[in-house]
């Protein structure tokens, strides 16, 4: 039988849940759902209408004035504002220094949300990455994941994937993660956080691919629940 259902990836900044969640999504020829491109998204509207990120009122009328549009292929990232293309724009500096403040404020997380859900409802068989998957967007997932890794290893992969070597760039690239880490916890409206049935995958010492077969093995053995959900 094959896995039918949602996946829910959830966990702090740089732990792999992107690569990970594509790569579950192509190994159970499911849909991928990368909420935190939507938050991105809409932090690229904030700034593009030169609304401060802190000032909550002028965020969400901007947000709820923007079209944000992100895709659920696996194989295509598709990421547009208003119809243009930002999939690139979204990983810069800039969007990453603003997207916790956009995404704390209430009337962005409903409107996202809503958004979420639909493309969660479209898409079908689904593997969604974020921060409240499990706890807010689909309480009813079939399979929850949390993924964790040592600070350490998520600095050093960040500064892989970006080709930092010098050692005070990584340790700045490591305040960052806290940093982001700290405020998206300590949010009042749905903080980072394990869902009660979640499982913990801890990837500090096991590489992307060891992390997929994980997860899979894991969906594999949780088929026949999200027949009967
Ligand atoms: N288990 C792993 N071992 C080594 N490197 C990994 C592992 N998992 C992911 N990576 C690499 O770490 C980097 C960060 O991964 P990724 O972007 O998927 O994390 P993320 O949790 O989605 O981050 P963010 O929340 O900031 O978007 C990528 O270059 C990815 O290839
Ligand atoms: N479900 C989500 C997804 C993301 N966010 C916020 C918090 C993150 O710092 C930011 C960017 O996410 P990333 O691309 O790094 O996964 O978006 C959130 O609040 N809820």
């Amino acid at each position: 039988m094959t896995f039918r259902g949602q996946v829910t990836l959830d966990g702090p900044s740089g732990t792999g849940k992107s690569s990970v969640a594509r790569g579950v999504a192509a190994r159970l020829g499911a849909a991928y759902l990368d909420t935190g491109a939507m938050y991105r998204a809409a932090t690229v509207a904030v700034l593009d209408a030169g609304v401060d990120p802190a000032d909550a009122d002028g965020v969400a009328r901007t947000v709820a004035g923007a079209r944000i549009e992100v895709g659920t292929d696996a194989a295509t990232e598709t990421v547009r504002v208003d119809g243009v293309d930002v999939a690139a724009r979204i990983r810069g500096a800039e969007v990453t220094r603003a997207v916790s403040a956009v995404s704390a404020v209430p009337a962005v997380r409903r409107r996202l949300v809503d958004q979420q859900r639909a493309l969660v409802a479209a898409a079908g068989t689904v593997v969604v990455e974020g921060r409240d998957i499990g706890t807010v967007v689909l309480p009813d997932a079939t399979l929850k994941i949390y993924l964790t890794a040592a600070p350490e290893a998520r600095a050093q992969r960040r500064a892989a994937q970006l080709g930092i070597r010098e050692q005070s760039e990584i340790v700045e690239l490591a305040a960052d993660l806290r940093r982001r880490d700290e405020f998206d916890s300590s949010r009042a409206d749905s903080p980072l956080r394990p869902a009660a049935e979640a499982i913990v995958v801890d990837s500090t010492e096991l590489d992307q691919q060891g992390v997929v077969d994980r997860v899979v093995a894991l969906a594999e053995s949780a088929v026949g629940v999200g027949e009967r959900a």
